[in-house]
């Protein structure tokens, strides 16, 4: 686990994790599987920065202050989009997704999409630490061979 850290270590660099509030079940569940995986890799609790927000709709905007902040390696965007009646959730999905990536394509740091969209909410617990694993935990991983990476390529 701590091949993850790399240039990482020793750094005292803290990195973002902006929460959706919406479905809290879900996302309180995928916070705690990113916080637990980047504290097993070596990170330190005083340097992760949890942020929440009211929606996954919310989450770019405020991606993209910390992105330009500069006070965060890198960020994990979490939240749960879960299918409704209506078309909401296609556009609530495909407006986080695109915003997100624009943050990471061209914002400093990376940012991971850790953000559920699932027809039920079976589906979002099964992948918040549940048979299909937990997103968080995945971006965690992920954020830090991003920030490592992009400390290789920046050198
Ligand atoms: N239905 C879900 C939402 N909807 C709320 C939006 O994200 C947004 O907060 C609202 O439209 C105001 O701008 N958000 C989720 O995160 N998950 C959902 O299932
Ligand atoms: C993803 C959503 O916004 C969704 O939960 C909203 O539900 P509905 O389409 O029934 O209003």
């Amino acid at each position: 686990m701590n091949e993850y850290l790399g240039a990482f270590a020793g750094k005292n660099r803290k990195i973002g994790i902006v929460v959706a509030k919406f479905n809290e079940l879900v996302t309180q569940k995928l916070l705690a599987g990113a916080q637990q995986t980047l504290l097993q890799a070596g990170v330190n609790a005083a340097d992760l920065l949890v942020i929440w927000v009211p929606g996954a709709f919310e989450l770019p905007r405020v991606v993209r202050l910390l992105s330009e902040s500069q006070r965060v390696a890198g960020i994990i965007a979490l939240g749960a989009v879960v299918r409704g009646e209506t078309s909401h959730y296609d556009y609530v999905c495909s407006e986080t997704a695109s915003g997100l990536a624009a943050v990471s394509l061209h914002g400093p740091v990376p940012v991971m999409f850790g953000v559920l969209t699932t027809d039920n909410l079976e589906q979002a617990l099964n992948r918040a630490g549940g048979k299909a694993g937990n997103k968080g935990s995945e971006c965690a991983l992920g954020v830090l061979e991003m920030i490592n990476l992009q400390e290789k390529l920046q050198q």
